[in-house]
């Protein structure tokens, strides 16, 4: 599939939110699409799966059929979660078994009779990871399927990927907090303010220094723990959320070595 000098906006005198992509996937090809909130990956996401078309240039050779994940899940749909799939895989011409293998497969059998707007968010994006599903794609589009996923389904997604791209299928995902740990030979596209980079490593977040200054009396610290690889990325969030950073520690009786050049700086 080739993105051939593609464009999008969303409305004739918005911004750009990409500009001239150029980009070729192969068949059996990872992609994960790096980039900050609001870069433009659900953007690309949507021109390479045909849910959106580009205003300038063109997306060729789309294989036949897509799979489609969207970061969230649209649950307000009048369907049991059986039967929301059951449709689907009737649409779809899908293998009979397909829709009960799947609704199986994600650990959803306990959901299957509960209507969709009555599942919890990381139940309903299972269902919208089945329906990619029902038939196997020759291009899978996950944007960020990670979120709300719990641990099990989310061990369950570089599976899915590794099936899809062993059958000759290409896969693109998104992944903004840098998740994708598990996926083998993998191409890292970037998007950066609706311009795509090809190729490149993940974008270093760099947190600034904490701020020195003691709590004061009208202020309380709230002490969080969260992954290791997400902590200058959280330091940042916090930051432009209007908080201040007092310091970043390890875990009482974790040896202080472990620590990045960054968060040794930090402490
Ligand atoms: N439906 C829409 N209507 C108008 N503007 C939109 C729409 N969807 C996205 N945009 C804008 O397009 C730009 C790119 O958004 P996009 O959702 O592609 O970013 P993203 O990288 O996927 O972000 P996130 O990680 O937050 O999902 C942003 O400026 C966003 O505000």
């Amino acid at each position: 599939m080739l993105f051939d000098g593609v464009w999008f906006r969303y409305a004739r005198r918005a911004p750009w939110a990409l500009r001239e992509a150029a980009a070729t996937v192969e068949p059996g090809q990872t992609v994960v699409v790096l980039g900050a909130n609001g870069a433009g990956k659900s953007t690309l996401l949507q021109l390479a799966a045909g849910v959106l078309r580009p205003v300038r240039g063109t997306v060729r050779a789309r294989p036949a059929v897509v799979g489609w994940v969207p970061e969230r899940f649209p649950a307000d749909q009048p369907f049991t979660a059986i039967g929301y799939l059951r449709a689907m895989a009737g649409l779809r011409h899908a293998p009979a078994t397909a829709a009960a293998h799947w609704v199986d497969r994600l650990g959803l059998t306990p959901h299957a009779d509960t209507p969709l707007n009555a599942l919890s968010k990381g139940t309903a994006q299972k269902v919208g990871l089945a329906q990619a599903l029902l038939v196997r794609p020759g291009l899978l589009v996950l944007d960020e399927p990670w979120e709300g996923l719990d641990a099990q389904a989310r061990t369950l997604v570089p599976e899915i990927v590794a099936e899809v791209t062993a059958s000759g299928g290409a896969v693109l995902v998104s992944d903004h907090r840098g998740e994708i740990t598990g996926l083998p030979d993998t191409t890292h596209w970037t998007v950066a303010a609706g311009a795509l980079q090809l190729g490149s490593a993940p974008p270093p977040v760099a947190a600034p220094p904490p701020d020195r200054r003691p709590a004061g009396p009208d202020e309380v610290v709230v002490e969080i723990a969260v992954p290791r690889t997400e902590a200058d990325a959280t330091v940042v969030q916090l930051i432009a959320s209007g908080h201040r950073i007092l310091r970043v520690r390890e875990p009482d009786g974790v040896r202080p070595e472990r620590l990045t050049a960054h968060q040794e700086e930090a402490r």
